[in-house]
């Protein structure tokens, strides 16, 4: 699936796989059409034959002959109905893990991230399309010129008649639709806007609150919520008046057309029957045309939703699963490494080259914005590299699967975020077949054992809202349990020290050399020295650049007392000693 036409027919294909239940629903389209003009013949015999022959005999039979049909027409109506909402469903479960994924990875670039994901949106929109009475009604639509042409058999000029007032109708109903679209639009976009400041604002209330913006926020809230509501009210005001014109023009019509069939039963040129029959006729070819029309914004909807969609899945394209290697030897090895997250085209670390091996620690140090987390984004395979290599057990890191990868690595971000679920399922990185026996271990080798059975429910308790629940030095402890499960090969710390009290430090000293004593490769991104009592080696960066990489004494005796980055770093050094 690499072909850009073949990404770009991936929708159509989806759908085509449904071709047996659509080609069916047109079969059952095509007799429920049929069906609809037992009411015009009904009417047509009872007129021309029951009446003038006053037979009660032919009346109930015809009628028995009716009502037969009509039960068929309603069991066929509401068959196709079944399917086509079950195409809907099958075609949105069809595509819904890759949407998903899809709109997952465009929030792996920045720019993208910042914009609201669609995808799912889109993909629903077209599901409510095929379920819906527009699609059924568009099939019918074919069938009006059938309707039509009877008319014009009745009589020519009920033909016309009913071709011009369809064609006023239609512009009218049309008219109705184009004009409130983009005040709907606007709308649409305002309330979002609002529901996301809504959700925002809950996240953040104690911030909000602590900081005593909580007025000036909703005053913002309240400008988007009334622009929302002005815009719902132009688009109804302006739908509105159409629509009643529509409505009122409709009826003309169905009144018109009695009437010139009137006129022509006095003339002699059209039997009674005729006449109501083509009233009845007239009313069946307009309604799909209305219903089409007045269904406007659903096919707007699904049609910008597949152009849409179509744009995510070709940006996208589903990623061959490469071939699953054997677990690595710990041992990451970088050479000439370049890193830029998606969207950004300059490179925020250039020439990086360095290697950890097994039972080894290497730190990573440099002041602020050098570029350490964004050289642990680049070492899990988050961010792509624009230049160099990163191999994991001699394998770049393309040839792992990117779950596979993220199983073998044991990764504790700098901002610790925990998922919805139980402080057990956290741990266990959500994987449905954990071992408790697991989830413990790496609890207790990261020292969060404790910890987490003093929580209200133990490994049961339930984390919400990114684990607020927890203090700072909690979660990076749990943080720590759920980057030891599993074993991986090597363990990527950022900051891992940063919220962490003296028992904390000491549990994660621990953990660090029972890595190193399993064989472990661990890199520990730090700003402070503590953690550098574990690493044998040093890399040091500065404004997104390697300055040096060595023995750990060699490095801190050559660059960091000269740097003034060293300055908080000796201090901490000479005060752990004092300590
Ligand atoms: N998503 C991003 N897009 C663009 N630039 C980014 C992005 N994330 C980080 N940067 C920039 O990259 C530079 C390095 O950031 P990084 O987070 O790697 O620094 P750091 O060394 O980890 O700093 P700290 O010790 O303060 O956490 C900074 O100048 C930052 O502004």
């Amino acid at each position: 699936m690499t072909d850009p036409d073949q990404q770009s027919r991936e929708l159509g294909q989806r759908l085509a796989g449904f071709r047996s239940d659509l080609i069916g629903v047109a079969v059952f389209s095509a007799a429920v059409n049929l069906l609809m003009l037992t009411g015009p013949l009904f009417m047509l015999q009872v007129y021309d034959r029951v009446l003038s022959s006053r037979s009660t005999a032919t009346l109930v039979a015809l009628f028995g002959l009716v009502v037969f049909l009509y039960s068929l027409m309603g069991f066929l109506d509401h068959v196709r109905g079944r399917v086509l909402a079950r195409v809907g469903a099958g075609f949105q479960a069809a595509l819904d893990r890759r949407v998903f994924d899809a709109v997952l990875r465009q929030a792996e670039n920045v720019d993208q991230r910042a914009r609201p994901a669609t995808g799912l949106r889109d993909l629903s929109s077209i599901q409510s399309l095929l379920a819906s009475p527009a699609l059924t009604a568009l099939i019918d639509l074919p069938w009006a010129p059938a309707f039509l042409a009877l008319l014009f058999i009745f009589h020519p000029m009920m033909g016309w008649f009913a071709l011009a007032g369809g064609t006023v109708l239609f512009v009218l109903a049309f008219a109705s639709q184009r004009t409130s679209n983009t005040a709907m639009a606007d709308a649409r976009q305002h309330a979002a806007r609002a529901d996301s400041r809504t959700a925002e604002m809950r996240k953040s209330i104690e911030t909000i609150q602590g900081l005593g913006m909580k007025e000036p926020l909703t005053n913002d809230w309240s400008e988007v919520r009334t622009n929302a509501l002005r815009s719902r009210i132009l688009a109804a005001d302006k739908r509105g008046r159409l629509a009643a014109t529509t409505k009122a023009f409709r009826l003309l019509l169905q009144s018109g057309i009695l009437a010139l069939g009137a006129w022509l039963v006095l003339r002699g040129e059209l039997t009674a029957g005729a006449m109501i029959a083509g009233s009845i006729l007239l009313g069946r070819a307009l309604a799909p045309v209305e219903q089409t029309v007045a269904q406007w914004g659903a096919f707007q909807a699904a049609a910008q939703g597949w152009r849409s969609l179509r744009n995510i899945l070709s940006t996208t394209p589903p990623r061959p699963l490469p071939m699953r290697l054997p677990a690595p030897q710990s041992r990451m090895e970088v050479k000439g490494l370049a890193v830029a997250p998606a969207g950004v085209t300059k490179p925020l670390l250039m020439g990086v080259s360095f290697d950890v091996q097994p039972g080894e620690a290497v730190a990573v140090i440099g002041p602020s914005a050098a570029g350490k987390s964004t050289l642990a984004k680049a070492l899990t395979g988050v961010w792509p590299t624009r230049a160099g290599e990163i191999r994991l057990g001699g394998a770049e890191l393309h040839q792992y699967a990117p779950d596979r990868l993220g199983r073998l690595l044991g990764y504790l971000p700098q901002d610790v975020v925990l998922f919805p679920g139980t402080v057990a399922q956290n741990v266990a990185r959500f994987d449905p077949d954990a071992d408790p026996d697991d989830v413990v271990k790496a609890a207790q080798a990261a020292g969060a054992h404790d910890l987490i059975l003093s929580l209200p429910n133990g490994y049961d308790t339930m984390i919400t809202d990114a684990g607020s629940l927890l203090s700072g030095g909690q979660r990076q402890r749990v943080g720590l349990a759920r980057a030891l499960f599993g074993d991986p090969a090597v363990l990527i710390l950022d900051e891992p020290n940063s919220s962490l009290d003296d028992s904390g430090v000491r549990s994660l000293n621990r953990a660090i050399s029972d890595a190193k004593a399993a064989g472990r490769a661990v890199l520990i991104i730090s700003h402070r020295p503590s953690a550098l009592a574990q690493c044998e080696r040093v890399l040091l960066i500065d404004k997104g650049k390697m300055r040096a990489f060595g023995p750990r004494q060699e490095i801190m005796d050559k660059f960091v007392r000269k740097s003034p980055a060293a300055v908080p770093v000796q201090q901490e050094r000479r005060l752990e000693h004092a300590q």
